[in-house]
């Protein structure tokens, strides 16, 4: 084939997964059984408003009752087939297996698993704390695995996915979210791994992992505006490219992508300089030690 036939098939190709992408068959989620973690506020929130509007079955969780109540009630608003939510802290591991176990009960199987919770997060020097990493660990890390192990065999069944909600953190060394950058790699460790598992045994189940920058949540603004020279990406956005990223099965997700892409570009080739660039970002003459 010539090169210029090459190229027109290439860009025929590109210019249909373009178009897939732009006009995103929201008809895909309809009637999936989903569970979003964290979705009493920000990012989670918005996914379960985003899966309501296309029809799925959405499962909720996370610690405060009221909160949870008031998301589930908007999901029925917003044409959710079904919502249910569960309250408690990812700190119990059986808090973890049981949102699963309540979702076979619910549904009888899982097409989606979205984990996107995390605990509290403080943005400064590093403390010390040696318990908070732990307890940070088993928030943000350990109950993504107990559920993903709980919830396997369903989503085996159904050919379904697991979305992990990671952060540029997650992939760059970011002062002062040392506990949480940690819990961060470590998700993209485990869950890189298993996914490469998954395809050598031919096993139907897609991994995403959503590498976020900073997005305007109630919770980030509070903890970083002081620091951050630009407003955050907004939610709503964000959420729906998760949930697209997680229906088409990519392997990670980059939000909002400019910027996320070329920091872990240059990570690899110019390590020091991007170690830069990041203090320069940020005004850290405003990070007071506490
Ligand atoms: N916002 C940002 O700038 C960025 C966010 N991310 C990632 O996006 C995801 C969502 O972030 P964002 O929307 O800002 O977070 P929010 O703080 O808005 O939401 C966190 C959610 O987790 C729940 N939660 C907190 N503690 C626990 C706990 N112990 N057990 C169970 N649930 C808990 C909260 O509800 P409750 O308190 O009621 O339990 C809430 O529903 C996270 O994974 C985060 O790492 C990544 C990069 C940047
Ligand atoms: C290449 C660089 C220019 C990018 C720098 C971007 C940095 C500053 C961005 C990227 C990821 C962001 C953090 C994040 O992932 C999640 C949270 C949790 C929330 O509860 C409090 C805010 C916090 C700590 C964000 C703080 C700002 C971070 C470090």
């Amino acid at each position: 084939m010539a090169v210029r036939e090459i190229s027109v098939v290439c860009a025929v190709d590109c210019l249909i997964l373009l178009i897939s992408f732009l006009i995103f068959p929201v008809q895909m989620l309809k009637g999936k059984r989903v569970i979003i973690t964290g979705a009493s506020t920000g990012i989670g929130e918005q996914m379960a408003y985003h899966l309501a509007r296309m029809g799925a079955h959405v499962l909720i969780t996370a610690r405060t009752e009221a909160k949870l109540q008031k998301v589930v009630t908007r999901c029925l608003e917003l044409g959710a087939a079904s919502a249910h939510y569960m309250n408690g802290s990812m700190e119990d591991m059986a808090l973890a297996e049981d949102v699963v176990k309540e979702a076979k009960q619910l549904w009888g199987g899982l097409d989606m698993l979205i984990l996107n919770h995390i605990g509290y997060t403080y943005f400064n020097y590093f403390d010390g704390d040696v318990e908070y990493i732990r307890k940070l660990l088993e928030i943000n890390f350990l109950s993504y695995v107990a559920m993903t192990v709980s919830a396997l065999p369903m989503l085996k069944e159904s050919g379904g996915s697991i979305l992990v909600v990671s952060s540029t953190a997650g992939k760059i060394g970011i002062p002062f979210v040392a506990p949480y950058s940690a819990t961060k790699f470590a998700l993209d460790g485990f869950f890189s791994s298993l996914r490469q598992e998954l395809i050598i045994e031919n096993i139907n189940v897609s991994i995403t992992l959503c590498i976020l920058g900073y997005i305007a949540t109630e919770t980030a603004e509070k903890t970083v505006s002081h620091v951050m020279q630009k407003p955050g990406a907004p939610k709503e956005e964000c959420a729906l490219e998760i949930i697209k990223s997680g229906a088409l099965r990519k392997r990670e997700l980059y939000y909002p992508y400019t910027i996320v892409r070329i920091a872990l570009l240059i990570r690899d080739w110019a390590p020091e300089f991007l170690d830069s660039l990041t203090r320069n970002s940020l005004n850290v003459e405003n990070v007071k030690k506490s």
